[in-house]
């Protein structure tokens, strides 16, 4: 790597948040060249946010590099790789075996990139698988998706899988639980057949491995799972990994394989909001046939935050409901049919909870959060325990001040709009609200 941009890397990844520097920074290769220090973007997608979001930021921590004269940066599309393939004989050619047999694909059809609804929460997500079934391991691999249960993550590994049949009939796509993966192995162990294990995984041309945080602490798996990850990735074929946390985060898992999943693009999915909520559960009803008012739509919306695969949930227990009694879907009808899940829902969150959540993230402590004190260390997670409050319960401002030690509810509305917009302009504080709402929603 560049001396130059070795420095620039280590600067930004002390000032970037994780995800940001993993997802846009990580991914570029620098050729210094004289008075130009060229960034390799691997494709457009990358190369349009880094100029829209980091330039910025990387021509000033250049700028810093105390350097006789700065260089200037420029941003392309391109690989060291391919750069030097062009001086370097080509790639031997692959060598020709008997015909390969195809392999009976387990993906589920209902998942595509047709019906899987966008929204901010998901956007990276769904533009990074999109880009990985439309040029098979040439883009990110492996790719790595990542965030809280029922967000969509197993959907998009099935599109992703979907898609690229649908391009090429004939490809080979393994779909697996990573808990099939290990008892499989198991299995092969047991029947002296492990060399065919090995053979078949290494063989595929995606291998889409869900939930890998089930791999923690099983050693044997885990080496296993590491040679065939580095052969498929050697020839260029595609791994598709997903998992409920980020890969450093997993515990139990090898250094090694952490550090590789990192390799090529972690994106993570987070909870959706109130919109994409909203689209999605009017987009599920239209599959089914049934018209929901916007009214409707919004109220369960409001109601279960949790993940998708609630909302899903209950917009089937309204759904099913409906036609078992033949009655219009009315908001009325709505609230009486979800009656029972609101309220449990309303019992695991509420405004005490928050504040102990908060307090615990925050390492403060709770009373802390009722008490006058304005220090900035408590001004803050204060604001967001109240903006919590608001958001996933129904209780009123003046209730929340209440119990906020008694507080206004100009207070509260103010603190509401303070996080509002601490959430557009800040994106560590942006990672603490989502973390907060992720653990309050689980
Ligand atoms: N953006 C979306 N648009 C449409 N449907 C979605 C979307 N996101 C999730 N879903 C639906 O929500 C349900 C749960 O999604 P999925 O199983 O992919 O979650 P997951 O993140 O893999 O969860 P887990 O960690 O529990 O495996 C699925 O039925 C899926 O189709």
């Amino acid at each position: 790597m560049s001396m130059l941009w070795s420095h620039c890397i280590s600067k930004l990844e002390g000032e970037l948040p994780p995800q940001q520097f993993n997802t846009w920074i990580r991914p570029l290769q620098a050729v210094e060249e004289g008075s130009e220090l060229r960034l390799l973007a691997p494709n457009r997608f990358v190369l349009d946010w880094v100029k829209q979001h980091f330039i910025g930021k990387i021509e000033e921590v250049v700028s810093e590099q105390n350097l006789a004269s700065i260089p200037s940066v420029v941003l392309e599309i391109g690989s060291r790789s391919a750069e030097a393939a062009q001086v370097r004989p080509a790639n031997p050619p692959k060598k020709v075996g008997p015909a390969r047999k195809q392999v009976p694909n387990n993906l589920n059809s209902a998942f595509t990139f047709g019906n899987f609804v966008e929204g901010k929460s998901n956007q990276l997500a769904k533009a990074a698988s999109l880009q990985v079934a439309q040029s098979v391991g040439r883009t990110y691999n492996p790719l790595f998706i990542y965030g809280g249960v029922g967000l969509g993550k197993t959907h998009l590994m099935h599109a992703i899988g979907n898609e690229i049949l649908r391009g090429n009939p004939a490809a080979n796509i393994v779909y697996l639980h990573s808990e099939r993966f290990v008892s499989d192995m198991v299995k092969a162990l047991q029947h002296n057949a492990i060399n065919a294990f090995k053979e078949f995984y290494r063989t595929v041309d995606a291998l889409l491995i869900d939930d890998i945080q089930f791999f923690a602490g099983k050693e044997r798996s885990q080496e296993e799972f590491f040679h065939t990850f580095n052969t498929l990735l050697e020839n260029k074929h595609q791994v598709v990994l997903t998992c409920d946390r980020y890969p450093k985060e997993i515990k139990g898992l090898e250094e090694r394989l952490k550090s590789r999943f990192g390799w090529g693009l972690p994106v993570a999915i987070e909870p959706p909001d109130l919109e994409t909520r909203v689209a999605i559960l009017m987009s599920k009803a239209q599959q089914s046939g049934t018209d929901l008012s916007p009214e409707v739509a919004f109220f369960i919306g409001k109601r279960i935050r949790s993940n998708i695969r609630e909302l899903e949930g209950a917009l089937r227990r309204v759904l099913a409901n409906a036609q078992f009694t033949g009655r219009p879907i009315t908001l009325e009808f709505a609230k009486e049919a979800l009656r029972d899940l609101i309220a449990l829902q309303d019992r695991m969150i509420n405004v005490e909870n928050i504040q102990k959540t908060v307090a615990e993230y925050f390492k403060i402590r709770q009373a802390d959060l009722l008490s006058n004190k304005r220090t900035r260390s408590l001004t803050r997670p204060r604001q967001i325990a109240m903006a919590l409050s608001k958001e996933l319960t129904s209780h009123s401002l003046p209730e929340i001040g209440q119990m906020f030690g008694g507080r206004d509810h100009t207070t509260v509305l103010h603190a509401c709009r303070k996080v509002q917009e601490l959430k557009e302009s800040d994106a560590r504080f942006m990672e603490d609200f989502s973390n907060l709402l992720r653990i309050l929603s689980n």
